[in-house]
């Protein structure tokens, strides 16, 4: 990640359970707003290049299937690197950006194949602590943090336990996270709430906070595996949690939305949120990702819309 130097990580600030009394979500409002979004042009058709080439920068480019092999990761590494074909960064005038994307996002055993192919040009994040369910033994899961890191993953996505939500434990969940954060050590943590499974707005705003005063330096949606994946309502109650989280403690939490995230559509209306939410300091990718396996083939389709006036068949863009 590129970070300023005067960038000061979040850090666990204890568990305040009043914090969490006082939390109420609007529902209604919140579907009144994300359904603003959906019906608006979010960005300005002679400003979509543009914004586009911003929304490749802070893709997590993600494999996270059961028959991913070396080779599959070894390609979507070479696509992170370079995400767009040479004809259109040159027809865009856009080979000084050298643009890539945020990271790459592989299962724990596919580290060993980014390595050599990323060269430490790009983060490798894993998905560990028994994704995407979370349901081994704490042990398990730390140990699994410690072999991510060791084998080369700088940033890593652990998986909360749901139980602890949907029971309203909320010192196991800090525990967890604390655990875990402490676990990683350098490697920036990002807490995948799987917003599908909590059931309410509020048990999502809830894990939200407890997450972040236990350290998390992100907080993402969803494994990509749950029935509901990442939304806009969803999306505003987490990026509101995090804008009143860093007015309280003055710690800028990241937000990635993950899972479903496959249309370049659909990536605008997400940099808007995060624009008129929270501004544009959280549109870099230390504190902004989304994570998705297929989002790049069709940001990539748009852009050869925008250059040739056509689009060619999606299957004529390489595939990670
Ligand atoms: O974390 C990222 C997700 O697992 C990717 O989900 P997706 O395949 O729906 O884009």
């Amino acid at each position: 990640m590129s970070i300023s130097p005067d960038f000061k990580r979040n850090e666990a600030v204890g568990l305040d359970l009043g914090w969490l009394n006082h939390i109420h979500v609007n529902k209604a409002a919140a579907d009144r707003r994300a359904a603003s979004l959906a019906n608006r042009r979010s960005v300005k058709k002679e400003y979509q290049a543009a914004w586009l080439l911003k929304a490749i920068s802070v893709i997590d480019l993600t494999t996270l299937a059961g028959d991913d092999t070396p080779g599959r990761v070894e390609r979507l590494c070479r696509k992170a690197m370079r995400p767009l074909r040479a004809d259109l960064v040159e027809a865009l005038g856009v080979q000084d950006l050298n643009l890539t994307t945020g990271a790459v996002c592989v299962y724990h055993e596919m580290i060993q194949h980014a390595v050599p192919v990323l060269q430490g040009r790009l983060p490798i994040a894993a998905v560990s602590t028994a994704f995407p369910a979370g349901l081994s033994s704490m042990e398990t899961k730390l140990r699994e943090i410690e072999l991510s890191v060791a084998a080369g993953a700088s940033e890593i996505d652990i998986v909360i336990t749901r139980q602890h939500v949907l029971t309203g434990n909320w010192q196991a969940l800090y525990d967890e996270m604390l655990a875990y954060r402490k676990a990683c050590g350098e490697a920036h943590v990002k807490a995948i709430l799987a917003t599908g499974d909590l059931v309410t707005l509020e048990n999502v705003a809830k894990a939200s906070w407890v997450c972040m005063m236990a350290g998390a330096d992100f907080i993402k949606t969803s494994t990509g595996k749950e029935g509901v994946n990442a939304t806009i309502p969803v999306s505003l109650v987490m990026v509101r949690a995090i804008r009143e989280y860093y007015e309280q403690t003055g710690f800028m939490v990241g937000y990635k939305p993950a899972g479903g995230v496959s249309t370049a559509k659909s990536a605008l209306q997400y940099l808007t949120v995060m624009k008129e939410e929270l501004g544009n300091e959280w549109l870099e990718p230390h504190l902004f990702r989304i994570g998705a396996s297929s989002l790049l083939t069709d940001i990539e389709r748009q852009l050869e819309h925008y250059v040739t006036g056509n689009y060619s068949a999606a299957h004529r863009h390489a595939q990670p």
